[in-house]
């Protein structure tokens, strides 16, 4: 997979150099490409972004800055995906073959409070792409026109972590390429992990033990000590349902949360 990152603070995700992800990219899993905005504008500022039309607080991230970073990322000639059509919105030109072209496009990811939420079934989702990119807002957001120019050539979604405000859009792209990046096959080295986790199969995950049995006198629930692997799985399932009714029972099936 392709990642691409636009933001003014490239620093930031120097991180990925490390751990399970700065494996997947020494061995060529994951390839990153971080991009400084600023790195796209020409004044001797190297200006960002501007009072907003129609008046109000903050500033508002320029166009023009954007348009050409991510005329640089997604131009045909460097990416590896045939755009020889573009999808549109136009009814008229929406045939199957801008239909298939629309597939392979790249998904342009902006982290917004005014997204759709971020969850595990769409961390699955965004894990099948060959290239995602993600554009790091700050300040009040980005020129909704560079949203709708993008819209052209690439599939935008606009992407929210939950419902709190950040200052920008790093650290939500941080945890989002954290949670692709581990499904991504071969990143993660024992794939079995990735089924028993929280909100893998709808639920939260069993609380977890380890040596020692017996630790300031809290005992180790004894089936797990059983060697009885169907009552060990009962109880653990039970132990999710459970846990989820208590802490997430938006997460359950209205039938289910009612019980
Ligand atoms: N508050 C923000 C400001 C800028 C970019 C993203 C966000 C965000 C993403 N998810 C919640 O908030």
């Amino acid at each position: 997979m392709r990642i691409d990152i636009v933001t003014i603070f490239p620093e930031f995700f120097d991180v990925l150099d490390i751990s399970l992800l700065g494996k997947a990219r020494q061995s060529g899993l994951i390839d990153l490409g971080v991009h400084n905005l600023r790195d796209h504008t020409h004044d001797r500022h190297r200006t960002v972004d501007d009072t907003p039309y129609g008046g109000g607080a903050g500033m508002v991230m320029k166009p023009e800055p954007w348009g050409e970073a991510f005329d640089a990322i997604l131009d045909p000639a460097t990416d590896d995906v045939a755009t020889d059509d573009v999808a549109t919105d136009d009814p008229a030109t929406d045939d199957a073959a801008t239909d298939d072209v629309a597939v392979d496009l790249p998904v342009v990811i902006f982290p917004s409070p005014a997204g759709e939420v971020f969850n595990q079934a769409m961390a699955k989702e965004l894990a099948l792409e060959k290239h995602l990119v993600f554009g790091c807002g700050r300040y009040e957001g980005i020129d909704q026109r560079v949203i709708d120019d993008t819209a052209t050539k690439a599939r935008v979604r606009m992407v929210s972590l939950g419902d709190y405000v950040l200052n920008g859009g790093e650290v939500a792209v941080m945890a989002m390429i954290e949670a692709i990046g581990r499904l991504i096959p071969g990143v993660v080295g024992n794939p079995a992990s990735l089924v028993e986790e929280s909100h893998e199969n709808g639920l939260l995950e069993y609380p977890s033990y380890t040596k020692p049995a017996s630790w300031r006198g809290r005992e180790v629930p004894p089936v797990l000590l059983s060697g009885n692997h169907g009552a060990i799985a009962a109880w653990r399932h039970d132990q999710q349902v459970e846990r989820t009714r208590r802490v997430r029972p938006d997460l359950l099936p209205a039938a289910n949360s009612e019980e």
